[in-house]
């Protein structure tokens, strides 16, 4: 029996369906992770069966690489691809700038290497993802194992100095265990509220050694497609990028 969609699910299908259409034969695509990616590969995987095109996918994570395969998406590493022609990944918050925050599923440090070795970032997402002012979803920030109690009172401590509202930090958890990323690493959760300059905010996380990466994309989406829960999708082009196509 197929599966009843809810409104957030035709509303991420949407999105999906519009990036789907910039998808060309020959292209190395970058396969982002999450529910709405899912859609995304899902779509690509029926373009590639009944279209017959000629892509490979670059997938961020093990759960796109298994489902990737299973619809029968040829995959190819980052390093056999050299470069990305486009990529197309999720978020958890977006605002009018394309500044992302990602690693809900966390995927962020494999994303962000993915989409920044893209021509184009793609992100989609449905409306609710967009943002004023982004911090009401918990940053990801990708962690070493290793010390990472005094990492986290390191974060902790730096954000005294940030504009943003909240300042605690949670080690995410996989039932009892600590969560761990794909490339073996853990996720601080920090709980900000609002995020009043996410550069600043980027710059003094990844100047913290023990932290790996943080799931700001700043100036890496070049457009955003925002599904609607009516089944229609509209797109927003990123403001401040320079003529310079590559990240
Ligand atoms: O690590 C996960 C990714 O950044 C996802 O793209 C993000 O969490 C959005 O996921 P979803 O499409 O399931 O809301």
């Amino acid at each position: 029996m197929a599966k009843t969609l809810t409104a957030a699910d035709i509303a991420k299908r949407a999105a999906a369906r519009e990036a789907v259409k910039l998808v060309e034969s020959g292209m190395r695509l970058g396969l982002g992770t999450g529910s709405t990616a899912a859609w995304f590969v899902e779509l690509l995987g029926e373009r590639i069966r009944e279209e017959g095109l000629k892509v490979t996918g670059t997938p961020t994570s093990e759960r796109t690489a298994r489902l990737a395969a299973r619809l029968g998406v040829p995959l190819v590493t980052l390093d056999e691809a050299g470069w990305l022609d486009l990529t197309v990944d999720g978020a958890d918050e977006f605002d009018a700038a394309l500044t992302l925050i990602k690693g809900g599923g966390g995927a962020l440090l494999q994303e962000k290497i993915v989409a920044v070795a893209s021509d184009r970032m793609v992100v989609i997402a449905d409306e609710t993802k967009q943002v004023e002012t982004l911090g009401a979803f918990p940053l990801p920030v990708e962690i070493v194992p290793f010390g990472w109690e005094t990492t986290k009172a390191i974060v902790e401590e730096m954000l005294e100095d940030m504009d943003v509202d909240g300042r605690s930090s949670t080690l995410r958890m996989a039932k009892d265990a600590p969560y761990v990323t794909d490339c073996g690493h853990y996720i601080l959760d920090l709980h900000l509220r609002r995020i009043g300059d996410p550069e600043d905010l980027s710059g003094a996380l990844n100047a913290i050694p023990g932290v790996v990466e943080n799931g700001l994309f700043i100036e890496i989406a070049d457009m955003a497609v925002v599904g609607h829960e009516d089944d229609t999708a509209t797109t927003i082009e990123a403001p401040d990028l320079t003529e310079d196509d590559e990240h």
